[in-house]
């Protein structure tokens, strides 16, 4: 049975792109929003006044300032695996003693960078971080968007179990000068472990002297990577209530702080705690996290859309799609509410995406013209980051802007089928000052926040991950087992190329 907020939204009517903005010339007072250096545009969306006011019922009828103060007392919101979810507490938002032990650590790591950076651990020039899911996605988006050209150190950052990803790294390093980060929260998982015995063996191999030495841990399980072999006085914790593809702000970040020097990290930090406070402060019309929610779940559940597509208009941010992904179908891609029902519609859509204009050339045929409808978002920042002729952004900002004109407006061509475009295609853009420190923590703030918006309104709880166990656990029953009992396509596979186990 949909609610009665659910219920008026469905029979509200579903007008055109081009006539909202007729029928409502003004909408760029209500539906573009500044927060700090960034600015969201949803006018090109299909929301309107009433709308919103049937989202706001909705929110209202889903206790979301009730959720919302919940997150950020440290209540236990995760509720199926009884945890807090704390990731605002690294920023300094939220619950005191948590904030407090977040600065602990943090002081802690800091210690450990100055420590290294005065070659206390040797000479170090080179940074081998081995991490997998939010253990590598976070460090790596910030490294690559803030580094430039200007890293203080070289970094790789190593997950995936295929050893050619590691190879990679280390042809390119030093074993001499290189710091191994093995970042894992629980310091368990397969992919991460193998890595990090292949990296020890490697400096072994080279001679290196005492490569424990030159390991250090981030993770929330400290006594596990003290048993594996870390120096206590080497391993960084966090709090078990920071998820992990919320961790970035905590140890996790810590090839991230050592690059590009802590005041940047710091930056980042206060850059997201600045939409921490919004997100908490800000009456439900103006909360930028929460409308963009409005938005998601109008398109996914009224709509029928099933993806949306993020597209960077900033080679800097070539890394935000991906994620992305595991942000928000980690934690919304889910079919039962919190207290285990079936849920009512559907939950997370696919993201996917790419860099603009790059995507404008591959992809961007079906967004125009294809049978499905994808709400796409463009992400582009005002200040180019280069020094190239200015003609060069002017160009990426120039294609960005116009393919939101041309998905909204269309054109008819009658008698040329092939010519025409339907439009009524709707899009987001949000548009950074710059891609700094403080903008970049608040981007990231603001997608953490709008995927809890979205689970609040769906009733789900977004910070469990229960999905991705049943495949690890196979794969650990066939190593320990040898396979037995499977279908036999898996049976047939495993025999071909494992030689049968
Ligand atoms: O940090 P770790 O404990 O090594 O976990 C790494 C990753 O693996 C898991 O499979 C989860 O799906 C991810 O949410 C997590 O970030």
């Amino acid at each position: 049975m949909p609610s009665p907020a659910q219920a008026a939204i469905a029979r509200l009517p579903q007008a055109d792109l081009k006539s909202i903005f007729t029928a409502d010339p003004d909408r760029l007072s209500r539906f573009v929003l500044t927060q700090g250096p960034i600015r969201f545009d949803w006018s090109k969306t299909h929301l309107t006044d009433d709308l919103m006011d049937a989202y706001l019922t909705l929110a209202q009828e889903r206790d979301f300032t009730g959720w919302r103060e919940a997150l950020f007392a440290g209540k236990p919101v995760n509720n199926s695996e009884g945890r807090a979810a704390e990731h605002p507490a690294e920023r300094g938002e939220g619950n005191a003693d948590s904030v407090a032990r977040a600065r602990m650590f943090h002081a802690r790591m800091r210690a450990l960078i100055d420590a290294v950076e005065a070659e206390a651990l040797g000479p170090i020039r080179h940074i081998l971080h081995i991490g997998i899911g939010g253990s590598a996605l976070g460090p790596d988006l910030i490294v690559d968007a803030l580094g430039g050209d200007g890293l203080r150190y070289d970094v790789a950052i190593v997950s995936n179990v295929d050893g050619t990803a590691m190879e990679q790294a280390i042809n390119r390093f030093d074993p001499h000068t290189t710091l191994i980060a093995i970042a894992s929260k629980t310091f368990t998982t397969t992919e991460t472990m193998l890595n990090a015995a292949s990296a020890i063996n490697w400096m072994v191999e080279a001679g290196v002297d005492d490569p424990y030495g030159r390991v250090v841990a981030l993770t929330a399980s400290p006594d596990k990577a003290m048993e594996w072999g870390v120096d206590e006085t080497r391993v960084l914790p966090f709090s078990e209530s920071v998820g992990g593809r919320y961790s970035l702000w905590s140890s996790i970040g810590f090839p991230a702080a050592l690059a590009l020097g802590w005041d940047a990290f710091e930056s980042l930090l206060e850059g997201a705690a600045a939409m921490d406070r919004h997100f908490r402060l800000s009456p439900p019309r103006e909360n930028a996290p929460l409308i963009a929610a409005f938005a998601d779940q109008y398109y996914t559940r009224i709509m029928g859309c099933q993806t949306r597509a993020l597209f960077a208009y900033d080679e800097r941010l070539k890394l935000l799609p991906s994620y992305l992904q595991q942000l928000e179908m980690e934690s919304n891609g889910k079919s039962v509410t919190r207290d285990g029902d079936p849920v009512d519609g559907p939950t997370a859509p696919i993201t996917w995406g790419g860099v603009g204009t790059d995507a404008q050339h591959a992809v961007f045929q079906l967004l125009h013209q294809g049978t499905v409808l994808a709400p796409v978002e463009f992400v582009a920042s005002i200040d180019p980051g280069h020094a190239l002729d200015p003609a060069h952004h002017r160009a990426l900002l120039v294609n960005c802007f116009a393919q939101g004109a041309a998905l909204l407006r269309g054109r008819d061509n009658p008698g040329d089928p092939a010519r025409a475009y339907p439009g009524n295609r709707p899009s987001t853009t949000i548009l950074l000052d710059d891609v700094t420190p403080e903008a970049l923590g608040a981007l990231i703030a603001f997608y953490e926040h709008r995927t809890f918006a979205n689970a609040v309104l769906m009733g789900i709880n977004p910070f469990d991950q229960f999905g991705v166990e049943l495949g690890k656990e196979i794969a650990r029953f066939i190593e320990a087992d040898g396979p037995k009992g499977f279908d036999p396509s898996t049976m047939a596979l495993i025999d071909i190329a494992l030689g049968g186990g």
